[in-house]
């Protein structure tokens, strides 16, 4: 379907998916009685086919990582060292220590890190909302660390986000909260998009992602590049590097690792949109969420987020809770290619629910580290 003309358009170097959005065309996109395919789903006030592979695929998932978490000794003394006579303490000079078993838990958590960096610094700050600029080592690090994630591609990502913060909460919002939190939360990923999300996605202007060469050549071999970086070479590190068994390699760098990093990327859409505070705009749907932000590097500071998508920090304050954002400053402090560009100019009204917005709004321009 062409773009519908009278939609405006994101535009190239400005604002990407701003919440200045829902000042498209919603006369249309409230509409909420479609009916077509032969599964259809009434739940939502809207009927849709269900897509039994994904449903069947990520029952399954979750399935097998909750076997492999009861039938695997998940030790979380894994980053805790012993002395040689397995006494677990504060290491003194002399010790001779040990890793506590076992190293594929600390693989798992090291790629589940490397996991949230790519979506948070990577597919999220930077590709969907530009929010810093980032020379090409940069780029390509953030591409591979997304790449582990085994989500979708940064193009379909990054258009899904768009329409998102353009159309927040209505039938062009491709995770909609308002249909619950199941639905955001991993149910609009088990049937078709409703057509409005296509219509305003289609009309939201990613040219920059067409001319993107990285995002391109992830678009194109994105099959293999998601087999390779999510499940093939994390499988190996484990049995290469110190003979582990392929089962228990499985079971927790795979199973246990992506259904983990998945349900923390999901709580986004799903319970940092339903519970939490409004400080900074409480006419919007999303909240800051503490728990959200711990589980997701960061990310639940969501209504600073939907009221300043522009800001790479995501957050105004809780920068310790904030991994992604310390990273980023890592990187712009050691001049490896960051350039972040922080324009948080607030409007000087006051529409959050506590003071907390209003200082924020008050700051005006401020810099970025
Ligand atoms: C530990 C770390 C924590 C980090 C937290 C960080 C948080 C960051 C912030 C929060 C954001 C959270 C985002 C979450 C994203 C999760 C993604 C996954 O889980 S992935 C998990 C693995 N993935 C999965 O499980 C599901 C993979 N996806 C699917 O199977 C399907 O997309 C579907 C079944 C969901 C919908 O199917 P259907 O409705 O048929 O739609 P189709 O797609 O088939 O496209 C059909 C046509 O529509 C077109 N189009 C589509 N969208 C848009 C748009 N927005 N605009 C414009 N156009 C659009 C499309 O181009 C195509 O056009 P054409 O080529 O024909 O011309």
């Amino acid at each position: 379907m062409a773009p519908d003309s009278t939609v405006p358009m994101c535009e190239l170097g400005t604002e990407y998916g701003t919440d200045k959005g829902n000042d498209g065309d919603l006369s249309n996109i409230q509409s909420n009685t479609l009916r077509y395919g032969k599964y259809k789903f009434m739940f939502w006030e809207f009927e849709t086919p269900l897509i039994w592979r994904n449903i069947i695929a990520i029952f399954t998932l979750h399935i097998l990582a909750v076997y492999a978490l009861t039938t695997y000794s998940w030790n979380l003394g894994t980053v805790v060292f012993t002395t040689r006579r397995g006494m677990v303490r504060v290491p003194q000079s002399g010790d001779t220590l040990y890793i506590v078993n076992n190293l594929v838990s600390l693989t798992a958590f090291i790629i589940g890190g490397i996991t949230a960096f790519g979506i948070t610094g990577g597919v999220h700050r930077y590709f969907t909302h530009r929010a810093y600029k980032a020379k090409l080592p940069l780029r390509v690090i953030l591409l591979i660390c997304y790449s582990v994630a085994g989500q979708n591609s940064i193009l379909d990502w990054v258009r899904d986000h768009r329409v998102h913060h353009k159309f927040t909460e209505t039938n062009a919002d491709p995770h909609n909260a308002k249909r619950g939190f199941f639905f955001a939360h991993v149910g609009w990923l088990m049937m078709k998009k409703h057509p409005d999300v296509i219509r305003m996605g289609k009309a939201l202007d990613c040219s920059d992602l067409f001319e993107d060469p990285l995002v391109v050549f992830h678009q194109k071999y994105f099959t293999w590049i998601k087999l390779l970086f999510c499940f093939i070479l994390p499988t190996m590190i484990p049995p290469l590097l110190w003979g582990e068994s392929l089962l228990v390699t499985i079971k927790g760098v795979i199973l246990v690792r992506y259904t983990i990093s998945l349900n923390c990327t999901w709580l986004v859409n799903s319970a940092a949109h339903l519970w939490g505070t409004k400080p900074y705009d409480k006419k919007i749907n999303p909240v800051e969420n503490l728990t959200v932000s711990i589980l997701s590097g960061g990310e639940g500071y969501h209504n600073y987020h939907h009221t300043f998508p522009w800001d790479y920090r995501a957050s105004e304050m809780g920068s310790m809770l904030n991994i992604t954002t310390l990273w980023l400053n890592f990187f712009e402090k050691n001049r490896l290619g960051l350039r972040p560009e922080v324009p948080l100019t607030g409007t000087g009204e006051k529409s959050g629910d506590d003071a907390r917005g209003w200082n924020a709004l008050q700051v005006g321009t401020r810099s970025p580290l």
